[in-house]
């Protein structure tokens, strides 16, 4: 037996070890279906499977590359190389730049990204004289981009009276024109974005069957990872491939479906059976990622999902601390707890950065814990957030070399043609569009042509269009030699890009200047790097198709060691020994838009399995007693997720009584007690609730987690703190009042007040920032 398949369990090895057919892994998180599918392909491989014969496909760049650096480790880094792995996105993209011609698409097709998509839109929009407060590019686009992962094209949707009426129920009746015209469009542009990479992989395959044939045969083992969120169009090109030679295997889990909102669809787990002959099932049972506490915590809360799969998970390891619960004011001191936190954690167990991450739902949460880890001086990266490739001045200098090698390219030439500015103003610009949709051609050749044509532009305004049209052409005649670094330098140059940025002088400028030589730098070195592969060459083509499709999580940054800051979406996957979900209050957590339906909610529940399973050695859980939402201090309450993991796996930071008898929201921002907020406890099975009681243990553990900057966030105790029954107080709120009588010792002090504006209210002194008049 080969050396590598004793690192694989039984049941880990039966689905490594089946050479040939249909089969599916369905297993819990962390159970090693990853690590199947990456043994799987060097046993293959060590099988006489040739590397070209094999197709894997993964959630994200990054895990293909990891998955084929274990494989080169295994098989030889010169047989790996010519593995095909990657995102759909990624490999069909290369398919289809050597098939583009077929769909009448030129192989230098430009992709367009989700900002050129929207931008394309939002002119459409404007062009189409629509109001867009009603007409939401963004929302358009996503509509747009759901009709194309459902493989509902121009023609199918208005062939669809129901689609049609739908939209115009939504007051959207032209959606369908602004559809036709994207699409028209970015055809014209020679353009694809991300959608079409999918659709059009699909058109290809089903429009030609010799092409359909020629891919079944080269790709005669396929492998998909993460199954279960595939979307329609995903799943029907890998069923096309795989169709003649069925040697597919699929892992996934059902409770780690999260991205039905963006059309993944969970059936295509759980028809695999049916779609295949003769389908071999495998499950894994064992966890080897966490510890006893966080695989039982998970499976006590995925068990109140009603639409799963039976499944076991269980681990080996040890039991591990307690989940912590923590709860703090503001977000401000949530941040602050966590980076203290990280900051003890690294200090007392000899931690690297790199061993944290902090997960949240929404990317607006980050601000605070940026803000405590800087204060920390703890290095940290925010993944997910504005791709490197996305910066202005980066998207600046490929948009020239995305023109320079499709000149139809309209969105980058809209980018270029007056930056640094040339003299060219928008009232020509809005003449060259109009030009170009009325003659379909692209803006380009319309500057080519415009001695053929009148479109009323001065003779200075066309000479300067001239001279635009003959840089960009200077540049196709020295890509014909020149590798793309030379290329991409001499553009940084040539068209005044460096010296406008030189000029602006300020330190956002020469930090500009800084990351255009850090690409010039990256396209140095992924022109070195292509140059290895079989079926590379290095072109500038290739590198704009790479960084289309880059995530920032692609972007390595050497072996810096830092703290990773992220969404749970993108954390699916991932593993780190800490992790700290934040945020885990009602309305955010589960979010606030998805609590409609019982389907939404259960995909609010497995996304909290997806985070709590991230983690090996520990998980922190915080929620926060108020925090600004959209612009405003709203009360949070506790996410229902936090009562819903077995109490035994928790180790509450707050007394504990706060979290189950409520007020955990025991006042308002204003230190008002609200009573409606009260929860009650509820007996489990009829017994009584357990002594909730702090142990001293607790306490000892709280007073040493608090970060000392923590009380700076609380009101400092004011004169109210000595205040005595009959005091007349004023409140920020309630104005002027009386106080009628005071219970409670330290910090949980409240006094009845009567209040001429208010009434009677009961306030926690701690917050009330009374003001003491007599
Ligand atoms: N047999 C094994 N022996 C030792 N370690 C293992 C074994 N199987 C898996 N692991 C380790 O357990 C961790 C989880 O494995 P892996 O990422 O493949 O799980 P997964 O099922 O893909 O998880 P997820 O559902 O989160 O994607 C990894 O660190 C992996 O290296
Ligand atoms: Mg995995």
């Amino acid at each position: 037996m080969e050396s590598y398949l004793a690192e694989l369990n039984d049941a880990q090895r039966a689905p490594v070890l089946q050479k040939d057919g249909a089969m599916i892994v369905i297993a819990g998180a962390g159970s090693g279906k990853t690590r199947v599918l990456t043994y799987r392909i060097a046993y293959l491989m060590s099988q006489g499977v040739d590397a070209f014969n094999i197709l894997a496909l993964t959630f994200t760049n990054k895990a293909a590359r990891e998955m084929k650096t274990r494989i080169a480790r295994i098989v030889g880094n010169s047989e790996a190389k010519n593995l095909w792995m990657g995102t759909f996105h990624s490999i069909f993209a290369k398919m289809l730049r050597f098939e583009a011609d077929k769909l009448g698409y030129p192989s230098n097709f430009t992709i367009y990204d989700t900002q050129d998509s929207q931008r394309l839109i939002s002119a459409i929009i404007k062009e189409m004289g629509l109001d867009k407060d009603v007409y939401k590019y963004k929302q358009v686009y996503s509509r747009i981009s759901s009709y194309k992962n459902s493989l509902i094209t121009v023609k199918a949707y208005f062939q669809n009276p129901e689609l049609m009426e739908a939209d115009a129920m939504s007051k959207k009746p032209r959606l369908g024109e602004i559809y036709k015209e994207y699409v028209d469009r970015c055809f014209k542009a020679g353009a694809m974005d991300f959608d079409d990479l999918l659709l059009k992989t699909n058109e290809l395959l089903n429009r030609f069957p010799d092409v359909l044939q020629k891919y079944q045969n080269r790709f005669r083992y396929i492998l998909v990872d993460e199954y279960q969120d595939t979307n329609h169009s995903q799943y029907l090109i890998v069923k096309a491939l795989s169709d003649k030679f069925q040697n597919i295997c699929v892992v996934g889990d059902d409770a780690q479906s999260i991205y039905a909102f963006r059309g993944a669809n969970i059936n295509n787990i759980l028809n695999f059976q049916k779609d295949y002959d003769d389908v071999q099932m495998y499950r894994l049972e064992q966890n080897y990622r966490s510890t006893k506490n966080i695989v039982e915590a998970a499976n006590s809360i995925i068990e109140k999902n009603k639409t799963r799969l039976d499944k076991v998970v269980w681990t080996a390891n040890d039991e591990g601390p307690k989940i912590v619960v923590n709860r703090l004011l503001t977000d401000g001191e949530e941040g602050r707890f966590v980076a203290s936190s990280i900051f003890e954690n690294k200090m007392e167990k000899q931690m690297k950065n790199g061993e944290f991450a902090i997960l949240y739902r929404t990317n607006a949460q980050s601000r605070a814990m940026e803000d405590a880890l800087r204060k920390k001086d703890i290095p940290y990266r925010i993944y997910g957030g504005l791709s490197f490739y996305q910066r202005k001045e980066i998207k600046d200098v490929l948009s020239y070399l995305r023109l320079l090698i499709n000149p139809k390219d309209e969105e980058a030439l809209k980018r270029v043609i007056n930056y640094p500015a040339r003299g060219i103003g928008q009232t020509t610009i809005d003449r060259l569009t109009i030009a170009a949709n009325h003659y379909k051609r692209s803006i380009f050749e319309i500057i080519e042509n415009l001695d053929k044509i009148d479109l009323k532009i001065n003779k200075g305004t066309k000479n300067k269009l001239e001279n635009f049209a003959n840089m960009i052409k200077s540049f196709q005649i020295m890509n014909e030699t020149a590798d793309a670094f030379t290329i991409a330098e001499t553009v940084a140059k040539k068209t005044g890009l460096l010296q406008e940025l030189k000029k602006d002088g300020t330190p956002e400028g020469i930090a500009r200047i800084e990351n255009i030589e850090e690409l010039l730098n990256g396209i140095r070195d992924f022109v070195e790097g292509q140059k290895e592969l079989a079926d590379a060459t290095g072109s500038l083509t290739e590198f704009l198709e790479d960084v289309a499709l880059a995530t920032d999580m692609d972007k390595e940054t050497g072996d810096e060691d830092h703290v990773a800051l992220m969404t749970i979406h993108l954390a699916k996957g991932l593993e780190f020994p800490y992790v700290y979900i934040v945020g885990m209050e009602e309305d955010l957590f589960p979010s606030a838009m998805s609590m409609n339906t019982r389907s939404e909610l259960e995909e609010e529940r497995r996304l909290f399995y997806v985070a709590l399973t991230r983690a090996e050695k520990q998980a922190f859980l915080t929620y926060t007693q108020s925090r600004y939402r959209w612009g405003k201090l709203v009360d949070a309450e506790p996410s229902r997720f936090i009562e819903e993991i077995e109490e035994k796996y928790l180790d509450f930071m707050i007394p504990q009584d706060d979290y189950k008898y409520k007020p955990l929201i025991d006042t308002d921002i204003f230190g008002e007690v609200d009573k409606s907020k009260f929860r009650q406890s509820k007996p489990v099975n009829g017994t009584p609730p357990p002594s909730h009681k702090p142990t001293d243990e607790q306490l000892q553990k709280l007073r040493k987690l608090r970060p000392a900057t923590a009380a700076a966030t609380s009101v400092p105790p004011g004169p109210a703190v000595k205040l005595e029954t009959g005091d007349e107080v004023e409140h920020m709120r309630f104005g002027k009042g009386k106080v009628l009588s005071i219970e409670g010792v330290g910090q949980d002090k409240k006094a009845e007040i009567n209040f001429e504006n208010g009434g009677l209210k009961k306030l926690l002194l701690k917050f009330a920032k009374l003001k003491v008049l007599s």
